[in-house]
């Protein structure tokens, strides 16, 4: 007879506090294989970069530090989780999958239909528990405010490490398909966030303790908010820390009765974060579709020079090119410079949304797909619900970096220009120019702003007009929006 196992299955719950399926798992009282997978599919999906992929192994590394302490184990190898799931099944007796339920890219969605079935031919039960406050099979946002507010106020699920009984599978069972962890994988990049549930609850402290004081004066600007925001994003994106964790701890920090606005602007962002994944959660069509299928009419253009060009920080806007090379080295932007890349893109360039969103989440250390593709939509005017709104870029750097401190930071070739021309240095007279030694070419935009967005701003309110459009955001209002219409 196999010897009878369980399995924890972790994806984006790289944690071991606040872990329903793993204090379910403990409870069971079968010897437990707990196990993530470097998902190949995943690998080599666009969507992802190796700075997903170290972040990963640093929250496992964190993982294993704690569970080391308990004499315990975790599998961590490379290869598809069907196969190895295959493999353990022809070794032991799996009696039950425990995991997290999954808001993800149709590649996890796959997987997952795949796990369903294999669960379903083999007698494995596979007990999915809900992640955050995202409901699945929802109909409506009827109650869902409410059922939100009462998970985020749930027992911290806490696994008694204690009683954890982990096996040690043979290092050979997996050696016939499995590769080993990419060194790259393993090498510590100092320019991003570390990974792991130590370094959450770092950032988490700190915050509350002290950076929040210049949170809503900093959320706008590119540079202040990388200190004055929480920059708790990629820890809930990786799960090093659950959403209800973080809302509770914000509701003992409201008890000192001190920087009560920004922790109310804290607080309604933590709960943004689930009404977008919900929706995402509710029509996974988004990676592919615009939200408002009127938008099918609208003709973008498509230029390889203009996106490429977008995609380096190379288009001569000083704004948007300091936003991007900030994120290709860093993986954080602040929401308003994320929103006016996707609007630059989208409207003054005129390129369809698809390809911006795969590149942009590859870059963004937190990508979330639910928030992700909502939100990108959304900048990029394609649900037909929300205000368009067009980034004038120069405006956000005179009003967001007005002496351009963090432009120059990213952009070395325009270190010299006075400040007075740093937003728009095609400006700056040709004597002086030469002057400072700065050779015009870089100093061209890619495209004229004003011209853009009067041609975007024309097509895209037109369209909004159509019946099509209109039609559509009806039942886009019906199903995705609250009662109050305060989130939409
Ligand atoms: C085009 C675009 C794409 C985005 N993609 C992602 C993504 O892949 N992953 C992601 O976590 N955020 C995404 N955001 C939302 C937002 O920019 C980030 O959550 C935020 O900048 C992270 O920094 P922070 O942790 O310091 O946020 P804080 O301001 O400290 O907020 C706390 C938390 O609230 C949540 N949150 C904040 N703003 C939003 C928002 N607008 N929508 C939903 N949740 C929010 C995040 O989990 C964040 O960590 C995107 C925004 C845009 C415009």
């Amino acid at each position: 007879m196999k010897k009878q196992i369980s399995i924890v299955w972790f994806k984006r719950d790289l944690r071991l506090r606040d872990h329903a399926p793993l204090k379910q798992a403990i409870e069971s009282q079968t010897p437990l294989v707990l196990l993530y997978c470097f998902e190949p599919d995943l690998i080599k999906n666009p969507h992802y970069d190796i700075r997903h992929w170290r972040f990963v192994w640093e929250s496992l590394a964190d993982m294993q530090v704690l569970l080391s302490k308990f004499n315990q184990n975790l599998e961590i190898v490379h290869a598809p989780f069907t196969k190895v799931l295959s493999k353990l099944n022809e070794a032991y007796g799996i009696k039950a999958i425990y995991s997290h339920e999954e808001t993800g890219l149709q590649v996890t969605y796959n997987i997952d239909k795949w796990v369903n079935r294999f669960c379903q031919e083999h007698r494995i039960d596979w007990h999915e528990t809900p992640n955050n406050g995202v409901v699945r099979g929802l109909k409506n946002r009827q109650s869902w405010v409410d059922n939100w507010y009462k998970s985020m106020q749930e027992d911290i699920q806490t696994p008694d490490l204690s009683r954890l009984k982990t096996i040690k599978t043979d290092k050979s069972t997996f050696t016939s398909f499995a590769n080993s962890i990419p060194p790259v994988f393993q090498e510590r990049n100092e320019y991003f966030q570390p990974g792991g549930a130590t370094y959450a609850n770092k950032y988490l402290k700190s915050f509350l303790n002290e950076r929040v004081a210049r949170y809503n004066s900093s959320i706008s600007k590119p540079e202040a908010s990388r200190t004055g925001c929480s920059r708790i994003s990629p820890y809930l994106a990786w799960g090093n820390i659950s959403l209800k964790e973080v809302y509770q701890a914000r509701m003992a920090a409201k008890k000192a009765e001190q920087n009560l606005r920004n922790l109310a602007a804290f607080g309604s962002r933590l709960q943004w974060h689930d009404h977008f994944v919900q929706k995402f959660e509710s029509e996974d069509r988004y990676e592919f579709e615009n939200i408002n299928r009127g938008y099918n009419q609208l003709n973008r253009t498509h230029s390889p020079t203009l996106f490429e060009a977008w995609k380096n920080g190379r288009t001569g806007i000083p704004m948007v090119d300091a936003c991007m090379r900030c994120l290709h080295k860093t993986g954080y932007i602040n929401f308003r410079m994320r929103s006016m890349l996707v609007s630059f893109l989208t409207h003054h360039l005129w390129q369809h949304w698809k390809e911006g969103a795969v590149y942009l989440a590859s870059q963004f250390l937190d990508f979330v797909p639910g928030i992700h593709y909502t939100q990108f939509q959304m900048q990029a005017g394609t649900t037909g619900i929300n205000t368009i709104r067009i980034y004038n870029p120069i405006k956000q750097g005179q009003d967001h970096d007005p002496d351009g401190v963090f432009i120059k930071k990213w952009l070395p070739e325009l270190a010299n220009i006075p400040a007075q021309y740093i937003h728009e240095p095609w400006n700056i007279p040709p004597i002086e120019a030469q002057l400072l030694g700065i050779s015009p070419s870089v100093l061209k935009p890619l495209v004229d702003i004003k011209q853009a967005a009067e041609h975007a701003r024309k097509a895209l309110w037109k369209h909004k007009k159509s019946d099509l459009v209109k039609k559509e955001g009806q039942k886009i209002l019906a199903k995705h929006t609250l009662p109050n219409r305060k989130m939409q």
